[in-house]
């Protein structure tokens, strides 16, 4: 899979607003991120070729929430290890509350807790470092599972799937339209000793085809949570909950209408540097 860097003079530089700047791109589609904390260093970011979109870039570049200016140059990525370069730089394991630590391989002395996910991140979204990540993490563990057949829906790593089977659901479906993220997604179900969760490569089209389902995940971008909730809708039960996010705060309100238009009834909604993960219910 072929890779664009891109690198970002940002001003004032700082860590917090390369950090700032990394949860804006990842709405534009980049996956990985080398820092500086020390804010001396542009930030690089990275995004697979086929999925940049100049235009997108530049959208969400225009609606950065902090006063700064921003300019960048991109290239194609050298071919290399990322792996590595993923290990070396991006994943630190990752304590939620003290109840669930998502670690890697590779980590030592990783805490016990009461659900401890092991995730080998490759290329794909989901290490739970991501805000959007982390609200839905949150959902997983203060919402009954047990005995709920659940979907995530752009599962990524599955990370929020083996959450929620290691919480009880029964049977699991995860799908993501990225090839790498089902294999990858495979590969953390065996490291988590886990088999009842199906991955599918796919997008919503394939919804008709599979479930219902009590518990329907879908931290993916505004625009395709809008316009797939029909279909998600259509495959949750009387009685189920569908967790959203990947969209920031200020657009909940459009969300919120599509989902009352679909007969769902709002349930409760948060909010993690200015992203939104909310809750609705099929009654
Ligand atoms: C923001 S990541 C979320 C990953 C993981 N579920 C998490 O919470 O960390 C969104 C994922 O959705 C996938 N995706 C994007 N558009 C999709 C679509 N239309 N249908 C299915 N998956 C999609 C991407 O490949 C990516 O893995």
């Amino acid at each position: 899979m072929k890779y664009l860097e891109y690198t970002f003079n940002i001003s004032p530089n700082s860590g917090d607003m390369q950090d700032i700047l990394g949860a804006v791109l990842a709405d534009a589609g980049f996956d990985s991120f080398v820092k500086d904390e020390e804010g001396k260093e542009p930030l690089k970011a990275y995004i697979k070729k086929d999925e940049f979109s100049e235009e997108r870039l530049k959208e969400v570049l225009a609606d950065f929430p902090l006063p700064a200016e921003i300019s960048y140059e991109g290239q194609e990525a050298e071919d290399k290890d990322w792996n590595a370069e993923w290990e070396a730089n991006f994943f630190e394991p990752l304590n939620i509350d003290n109840r669930c630590v998502i670690s890697a391989p590779f980590h030592k002395d990783v805490p016990t807790v009461e659900y401890n996910v092991k995730i080998n991140p490759r290329m794909s979204f989901g290490s739970g470092h991501h805000e959007t990540t982390s609200q839905m993490i949150r959902e997983i563990l203060n919402n009954p599972m047990e005995g709920r057949t659940v979907l995530d829906m752009g599962c990524g790593t599955s990370l929020l799937a083996i959450l929620a089977s290691m919480r009880g659901a029964t049977a699991l479906t995860a799908i993501d339209n990225d090839e790498w993220c089902v294999l990858n997604s495979k590969e953390n179900f065996e490291l988590n000793h886990l088999s009842n969760i199906e991955v599918f490569l796919g997008d919503a089209s394939i919804l008709p085809q599979i479930g219902p389902f009590d518990v329907i995940l879908a931290n993916i971008h505004l625009n395709i949570i809008l316009a797939d909730m029909e279909k998600y809708v259509s495959r949750l039960n009387v009685g189920g909950l569908l967790f959203v996010s990947g969209f920031y705060y200020d657009d909940l309100p459009r969300i919120k209408a599509e989902a009352e238009r679909l007969g769902l009834t709002f349930d409760h909604a948060g909010q993690e540097r200015n992203w939104c993960c909310a809750a609705f219910r099929k009654l």
